[in-house]
């Protein structure tokens, strides 16, 4: 290679110099981290920096990289650098002001969809509530696949309502849901008995807050997180809110530690409206949602 080639900082060669730095600074996935951010740089898809390897990006692209490319070095997530992530086959917006969807909480929308299935078809207008709905994934998911459903998104945190709602225009189901700022369910107006009611609550104790990796603690909000001293504080109340407001058989499905996962099914044996407790399990085996009826 001359000298001059040598020089040269092509794509291929800017991928693969942030590439070794992201590894050497903690990232899990290193060249996708560069790829994504990349290819966010020079405003294409992660797949066309493959047909442009050999070419140089000019100073713009190469300025907004190397941004990028420090604040990821600093710990900042990847969908808080784009500002999105995706989340059953949707794409979402995300701020430093919602937790970033996980792909476990797919369960928790698969087994929503599903009981309404075995339940089988009905012209019904539906009524859910999503609990702490953050970016909202969990009601536009619902909404956009169960179109006679009306969704209330809760939320603690005005900030993530805010953009919950964006995210409900960008899927085009504004219309069927209510944004609602709420300590639980204290602010839902009690006119009909629910569905369903969904929720991944803040479900981190305070302990195991205090070993999570910086990239969570620094860059997520406490308030997504942590569900009190022992972490099932907030569930333990979203059960005493949830089930008084459901149809009878109605069901509330929600996420949760599989670290409480016994204690909480242990407390649902000792509530008289909670019946037909069925823990699911993530794809680790992990019990990861407990889906219970309100006793008829
Ligand atoms: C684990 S995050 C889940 C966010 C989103 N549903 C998801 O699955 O990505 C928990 C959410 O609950 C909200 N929250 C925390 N405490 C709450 C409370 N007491 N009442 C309502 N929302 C609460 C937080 O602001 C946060 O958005």
């Amino acid at each position: 290679m001359s000298a001059e080639q040598a020089e040269k900082w092509t794509i291929l060669k800017l991928l693969e110099w942030t590439t070794e730095y992201f590894g050497k600074s903690g990232s899990d996935s290193p060249r996708l981290d560069a790829e994504l951010l990349l290819a966010e740089a020079r405003g294409c898809q992660r797949i066309e920096l493959y047909t442009a390897f050999n070419e140089e990006p000019d100073e713009a692209v190469r300025t907004a990289f190397r941004e990028l490319v420090r604040r990821r070095g600093e710990g900042t997530p990847v969908s808080q650098l784009l500002g999105r992530k995706e989340f059953y086959s949707l794409s979402f917006r995300v701020s430093e002001d919602t937790l970033i969807p996980r792909p476990e909480t797919e369960h928790l929308v698969i087994e929503a969809l599903d009981e309404f299935k075995r339940l089988g078809q009905t012209n019904d207008k539906l009524q859910i509530a999503d609990i702490g709905t953050g970016s909202g994934i969990i009601a536009i998911c619902l909404a956009k696949n169960l179109p006679n459903a009306h969704v209330s998104a809760i939320d603690i945190s005005p900030a993530a309502l805010r953009i919950a709602e964006l995210n409900a225009a960008d899927h085009k189901v504004q219309d069927r849901i209510d944004f609602i700022e709420s300590d639980l369910l204290a602010k839902l107006p009690a006119t009909q008995p629910l569905d369903m009611i969904c929720s991944n609550p803040p479900y981190v104790s305070e302990a195991e807050y205090a070993e999570l990796d910086k990239s969570v603690r620094d860059f997520e909000p406490r308030q997504a997180l942590v569900g009190g001293p022992d972490g099932t504080e907030t569930i333990v109340r979203l059960i005493d809110e949830a089930l008084p407001r459901l149809k009878p058989g109605g069901r509330l499905i929600f996420e949760l530690s599989p670290m409480i996962a016994d204690s909480v099914t242990e407390h649902l044996a000792h509530v008289d409206a909670a019946e037909d407790v069925r823990v699911i399990k993530d794809l680790s085996g992990h019990k990861r949602i407990i889906s219970v009826a309100r006793g008829k």
